[in-house]
């Protein structure tokens, strides 16, 4: 037996090819061994076990462009494996870049996100954490939201440095729908600008940030994307119920904006290596 090779179902998890290391699991290529040309990875978590969680099982049903599909989760020993789609990038690679995006372009990722996570909302699943790493761009690059429902298998509490949580988080440790829309305001902010509205030296400074904009809204820096700006300062409020809720986010996005059909990125690939998009 190969111990660098999990065999589990159809599928093959190549231990020694590590696509990235998350928090809470780690990421590795996998191979579907009756279709070897569907790229797939395997995300391990360690020392945990599926949870009697309706979640669980209804991920593997969910079928959206705008998430990444899940297609298996397995009980593997002490360990939980979810095999998923692979991707060929992650919005926190598409900020390193610090491009210059039109405004057009942002919209479109703001629609492909909300239509993600709307889709994700009427499923009943819950999008525990919207942050760049939960973002991946596929080979088309469509927009897909990861890490979703996932939430039952974390063994670390939600309470680490989050720079893209919303205040009632930390303040009262409240999970509503109006969180996301928050940490998808910073998001935004973060691709139009190429920084957060706070630096984030320590961890008290996301503290500071939300207390100054309990008191003063925040301001952003003048710019030529009035439209995407004027949505920004409606998500990135202190207050959720004066934020600008999914629904009216998502009429005025239908309203105003005609989907293009603009290629909207320069993409780096993920891995470091290239031959990580090719099997073994
Ligand atoms: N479906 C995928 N396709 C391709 N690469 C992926 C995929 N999922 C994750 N990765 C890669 O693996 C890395 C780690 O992913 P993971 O989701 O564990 O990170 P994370 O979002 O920081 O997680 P956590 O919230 O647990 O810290 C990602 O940054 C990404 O580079």
């Amino acid at each position: 037996m190969n111990s660098s090779i999990i065999n589990i179902g159809i599928y093959q998890i190549l231990l020694n090819r590590v696509i990235g290391q998350g928090w809470h699991s780690t990421t590795y290529l996998c191979i579907n061994t009756q279709q070897i040309q569907i790229q797939l990875v395997a995300k391990i978590y360690s020392n945990t076990i599926i949870p009697d969680d309706i979640e669980i099982s209804k991920i593997k049903d969910l079928n959206h462009v705008n998430i990444v599909q899940i297609y298996e989760v397995y009980q593997h020993n002490k360990d939980v494996i979810v095999i998923m789609e692979k991707c060929y990038s992650s919005l926190k690679n598409e900020l390193k870049q610090q491009n210059e995006y039109q405004e057009s372009e942002l919209l479109k990722m703001l629609s492909q996100i909300l239509l993600g996570y709307n889709y994700l909302c009427n499923s009943g699943i819950e999008m525990n954490d919207l942050k760049p790493t939960n973002i991946m761009i596929d080979h088309n690059e469509i927009i897909k939201l990861s890490n979703y429902g996932m939430k039952c298998l974390y063994k670390h509490s939600d309470m680490e440095i989050r720079a893209y949580a919303a205040p009632e988080i930390f303040f009262s440790n409240e999970q509503t729908d109006a969180k996301n829309i928050f940490s998808l305001g910073l998001i935004m902010y973060e691709l139009l600008f190429h920084q957060l509205p706070f630096n984030l030296r320590q961890n008290g400074d996301v503290i500071m940030f939300l207390q100054k904009i309990k008191k003063v809204k925040l301001l952003l820096p003048d710019n030529n994307c009035q439209r995407i700006s004027d949505l920004i300062s409606k998500m990135i409020l202190f207050n959720k119920s004066e934020r600008i809720n999914r629904e009216n986010l998502g009429e005025i996005l239908i309203q105003n904006f005609k989907r293009g059909n603009r290629r909207i990125f320069s993409i780096q690939p993920i891995a470091a290596r290239a031959d990580d998009y090719s099997y073994p």
